[in-house]
């Protein structure tokens, strides 16, 4: 069966500048919907990479002006590179990328720009390393995409805007920059600050402690691997509700502590457990990771500490017609044994199952 062209809602062509992670990810998944997409980066070899990578290709003279300029660059340029962007492209809507919504704002209003094609936008989904190589035509696929419209928006530019990111998948979320910089300061840059403070008091550990870590480690620091570059720049842009927020965290860390120093006082105990129940409750609340709203199964399958395996079973995955949407390993160091977690569809999970039971794999 021939599948179905993908239509874009996107028109016109979309110039994207900075041609990165997020850059070429926009690019990757606007050309597979067959939209014209021109690259520019402070890099030649990063659009060279990106243009080889599929996300579009060098813009020349010759090039009509665009209908969008997405600016993917890093936060402290992104307003210098608005302002650029506005003035070379005078009938072009411009929005950017950036983690920080208030500071760019500001400082383009500060500059007395007038802003009536620029819309501000943040999709909410990236990787902790950047660059062309990193990008992702499915990056954004159902993450949330917040856009920053004011009372003077056009309705059409904001049309444009949401259109990319309606035809990269996402999920389009309304706030104001102050709303949105408040938002993610709890749910991005605080997370990112104690992932890093906690990842970074392993460097403390002895060879035998590091050789205990398993999920639970793995899973509160993954995002320790970010780029401290662009994080001094997002943090810096949000500092204060991100400063807030880590005056409020230290506070909780203290009670915990005082709590937990004399736990045989009256009150102690039930003071460690109301904080440990709030996180269940605020885990809970995390989209995705309960329920209905998980896009995908999870999968775990044992494999032997031996070469070759991990290629065997992805060979074996795809002999059985099984689409692996993301894999994740697990190994501790010493062991002979791996844990391989793969992210299916739900509806296939059962098959794969059992497919690879017969064939001898075992499966948690
Ligand atoms: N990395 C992530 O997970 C996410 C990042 N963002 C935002 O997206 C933006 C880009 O981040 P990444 O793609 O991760 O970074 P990246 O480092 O992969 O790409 C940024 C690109 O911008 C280029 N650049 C820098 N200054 C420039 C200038 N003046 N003119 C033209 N190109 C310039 C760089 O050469 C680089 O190729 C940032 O503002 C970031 O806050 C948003 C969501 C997630
Ligand atoms: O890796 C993750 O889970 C992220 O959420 C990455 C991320 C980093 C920066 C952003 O501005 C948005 C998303």
């Amino acid at each position: 069966m021939t599948e179905a062209p993908l239509v874009a809602r996107t028109t016109g062509p979309v110039h994207v500048i900075g041609a990165g992670l997020l850059g070429a990810s926009v690019g990757l998944g606007l050309r597979e919907r067959g939209v014209d997409v021109t690259l520019e980066d402070a890099s030649p070899t990063t659009v060279a990479l990106a243009a080889d990578y599929g996300a579009g290709r060098a813009r020349t003279a010759a090039d009509a002006e665009p209908a969008l300029v997405v600016i993917a660059t890093p936060p402290d340029v992104t307003a210098d590179v608005v302002e650029g962007a506005l003035a070379r492209f005078p009938n072009a809507v411009v929005t950017d990328v950036a983690s920080v919504k208030l500071a760019p704002f500001q400082e383009l209003t500060r500059r007395g720009i007038d802003l009536t094609n620029y819309v501000g936008s943040h999709p909410m989904a990236g990787r902790e390393r950047g660059g062309a190589i990193m990008a992702r035509a499915d990056l954004f696929v159902g993450r949330p995409w917040v856009v920053c419209r004011d009372g003077e928006t056009p309705a059409a530019a904001l049309a444009l805007v949401e259109a990319v990111a309606l035809d990269l998948g996402a999920v389009l979320i309304e706030m104001t920059p102050e709303e949105h910089d408040r938002s993610v300061g709890l749910v991005s840059h605080l997370p990112q600050v104690v992932a890093s403070l906690t990842a970074a008091r392993l460097m403390q550990a002895s060879e035998p402690a590091i050789g205990l870590a398993g999920g639970g480690l793995r899973d509160t620091t993954r995002i320790a691997a970010s780029d401290p570059e662009l994080w001094v720049q997002i943090l810096g842009a949000n500092r204060g509700p991100v400063v807030e927020l880590l005056e409020a965290f230290s506070a909780d860390l203290a009670e915990f502590a005082d709590a937990l120093r004399d736990p045989d006082q009256p009150g102690a105990k039930r003071r460690i457990a109301d904080l440990l129940a709030a996180g269940n409750t605020g885990v809970s609340r995390i989209p995705g990771k309960h329920g209905s709203a998980e896009r995908f199964a999870a999968i775990t399958v044992l494999i032997d500490d031996k070469p070759g395996q991990l290629a065997r079973l992805l060979t074996e995955l795809g002999e059985l017609g099984i689409n692996m949407e993301d894999l994740r390993l697990e190994h501790s160091p010493g062991a002979q044994i791996g844990f391989a977690e793969i992210a299916v569809l739900p509806e296939v999970a059962e098959r794969a199952i059992s497919d690879l039971v017969e064939r001898g794999w075992r499966t948690l």
